[in-house]
């Protein structure tokens, strides 16, 4: 395959269901291109990552696809429905669901109150149930909180239910935040360098978990990181941006071997060096 191909949207892959079709998504900020003809086809269980060195556009893209940005041009499309430039409640009510680079929580609140608050869209009793806490608020808030509780036993945080959320280590914050993301039943989930701040232990554990939950509740995941070791670890295949736009997609082998890639990151004429020190090597 040529390289301009290559970088061109990856076509359906004939034995999946594509559930994520990004074409000619573009931001500006100004005069900044954040974004430029940025394109991605996910297909149902996919595990794939979007990297790129600080700044590249990576997170607009999640900005876009979550609603908090309307795109300045390009189309994206949900389950084959048009998403592009929805309210952020929207996409998430159709079943798209992130985390965020920095960990975002209420932090005075217990563990189970965090979930409980993320499930409360699924609650069933009107304002006025709520207000006179009659008998089906009373019910619904009950099993609100049953199935909060069975949502942590999943992720294993049931023993902490009643810590306040900004007393847990990092590695089990980040874990009630993805737990919080899936109480929206999403289909597709968009995980903002979720290992970031983590110490190697933790790395590991998330490795885990993010493999767990794809199964577990029959996911999607699109996922940013800069630690490479989990991209090249976890993710089958890899979209890299740079300045905005689609440099490079593969599988991680792929992507390692890449000079483009190697550039970006090391700047220019490190691919040429990098090369001629892995040819001294091998000699
Ligand atoms: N709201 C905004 N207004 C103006 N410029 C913005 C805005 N959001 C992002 N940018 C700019 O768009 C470009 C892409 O930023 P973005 O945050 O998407 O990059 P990134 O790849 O996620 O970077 P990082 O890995 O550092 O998080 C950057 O130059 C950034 O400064």
């Amino acid at each position: 395959m040529s390289e301009q191909t290559s970088l061109q949207t990856p076509s359906t892959k004939t034995n999946g269901q594509e559930i994520l079709r990004i074409e000619g998504l573009t931001k500006l900020f100004g005069g900044l291109k954040a974004v430029n003809n940025f394109s991605l086809s996910l297909n149902k269980g996919d595990l794939n990552g979007l990297i790129g060195p600080n700044g590249a556009g990576k997170t607009t893209v999640f900005n876009m696809i979550t609603g908090v940005y309307v795109p300045t041009a390009g189309s994206i499309r949900f389950n084959g429905q048009e998403i592009a430039g929805l309210e952020p409640h929207k996409i998430n009510q159709m079943g798209i669901a992130r985390t965020f680079q920095n960990i975002r929580l209420f932090s005075n609140l217990t563990v189970l109150d965090n979930v409980r608050i993320a499930y409360h869209p699924h609650a069933g009793y009107s304002l006025t149930d709520a207000i006179f806490h009659n008998a089906r608020y009373k019910e619904n808030e009950r099993i609100l909180t049953e199935r909060a509780q069975e949502f942590l036993a999943v992720f294993n945080l049931q023993d902490r239910q009643d810590e306040i959320a900004k007393n847990l280590p990092y590695g089990e914050q980040r874990r009630l935040e993805i737990a919080r993301a899936l109480a929206a039943e999403p289909k597709l989930l968009l995980l903002d360098e979720p290992a970031a701040g983590m110490n190697p232990a933790e790395t590991v554990a998330l490795m885990d978990l993010i493999h767990f939950i794809r199964e577990r509740f029959d996911l999607t995941i699109l996922l940013i990181e800069h630690q490479m070791r989990v991209v090249m670890g976890i993710c089958e295949y890899i979209t890299v941006m740079d300045f905005g736009e689609v440099i490079a997609r593969g599988t991680p082998a792929e992507i390692q071997a890449n000079p483009r890639v190697v550039e970006a990151y090391l700047g220019p004429g490190s691919a040429a060096l990098s090369e001629k020190f892995r040819r001294k090597r091998t000699l």
